[in-house]
């Protein structure tokens, strides 16, 4: 684990002075779009071109995998190839080492995901993080903010052969940034800030809030199968992809053990339903997930042991 200093790699745990964790604003913020024109808040426009970009992921990273569905939902496969990291994330952050499921990084040959960040933007400082969008023409990163990413594939390659389907429509958008304002804070970041706490309030001031947000979202998903307007939106996959880790790694690994998502009926079937949606699945790599975890955070788990269980149920 580290961090990028004036284009030097620094292995450095995050820092937690004063018992909590922050998550750092995301670095490169252009926008893909069909015609290369600016994104919505006027950033910098890339035009959207087959093989032109190429997505970085990790597969155990919750955020990245959002990127991952809505490339499977909108079947931008031919268009947008992706590399995938090793999961275990050390001394020198994300690398290309040889693992199962690990593709070798073709733009430089490189060994670290943060050559590729100083190859954008030499002397840079800052976190090297997944998911990762880079434009090959013009050798640079487009993007390594997931929600916004998420946005640029629903729209970015319909003129272009992408599927149907929109997961952010203008009349519900109000509806779902409600929802996401929620749960990103309490729940997508929450067990983050519960995980990585360093003082018992600072984790029970993560926790407790956390608990609160899945029994609201119990509440909601006892009445719908879906969290707005009645069809797939970009709030049911951002909750999933925390839900989908919750037993196997939150649960156990970022102490949020007041319950289990399998003792919350609506939520393990919400989440089971998400699983079943053609292309989902095969976006979920739990291997990966519970490696990169139990292997990766040696402040919390020493022995890097990683657990047998549970049971998969979905
Ligand atoms: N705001 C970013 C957060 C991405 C993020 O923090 N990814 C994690 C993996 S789950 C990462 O790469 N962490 C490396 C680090 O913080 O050094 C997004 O949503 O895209």
């Amino acid at each position: 684990m580290g961090l990028l200093v004036d284009g030097e790699w620094q292995d450095r745990w995050y820092e937690t002075s004063d018992g909590e964790f922050r998550r750092e604003e995301a670095t490169f913020r252009d926008w893909l779009s069909a015609d290369g024109g600016p994104g919505p808040d006027g950033q910098r426009g890339h035009r959207a071109e087959p093989g032109r970009y190429r997505l970085y992921v990790s597969y155990a990273c919750p955020w990245a995998h959002r990127t991952l569905i809505v490339r499977a939902l909108k079947g931008l496969e031919d268009l947008l190839p992706v590399s995938v990291v090793h999961w275990r994330m050390l001394e020198h952050g994300w690398t290309f080492e040889k693992g199962l499921g690990v593709t070798p990084e073709p733009v430089m040959g490189a060994t670290y995901l943060h050559q590729l960040y100083t190859r954008a933007r030499p002397g840079m400082t800052g976190r090297v993080t997944v998911p990762l969008l880079w434009d090959h023409a013009s050798d640079a990163i487009v993007s390594n903010e997931s929600s916004e990413l998420i946005r640029m594939f629903n729209a970015a390659y319909d003129g272009l052969g992408a599927r149907p389907g929109d997961f952010y429509p203008e009349p519900l958008r109000g509806a779902i940034d409600g929802v996401n304002d929620r749960v990103y804070p309490t729940l997508n970041n929450g067990v983050y800030r519960a995980g990585f706490a360093t003082t018992q309030s600072a984790y029970e001031d993560a926790v407790r809030p956390l608990f609160d947000t899945l029994d609201w979202l119990e509440e909601r998903l006892s009445a719908e199968d879906w969290l707005v307007g009645g069809r797939l939106t970009e709030a049911d996959i951002r909750l999933f992809t925390t839900l989908v880790r919750f037993d196997p790694v939150y649960h156990g690994h970022f102490k949020c053990n007041l319950r289990r998502i399998a003792d919350y009926p609506a939520l393990h079937a919400f989440t089971a339903r998400m699983m079943d949606i053609p292309g989902v699945r095969e976006t979920v790599h739990f291997d990966h997930i519970k490696r990169h975890y139990y292997e990766s955070h040696r402040t919390i788990n020493p022995t890097g042991i990683v657990p047998l269980g549970p049971i998969e149920s979905y």
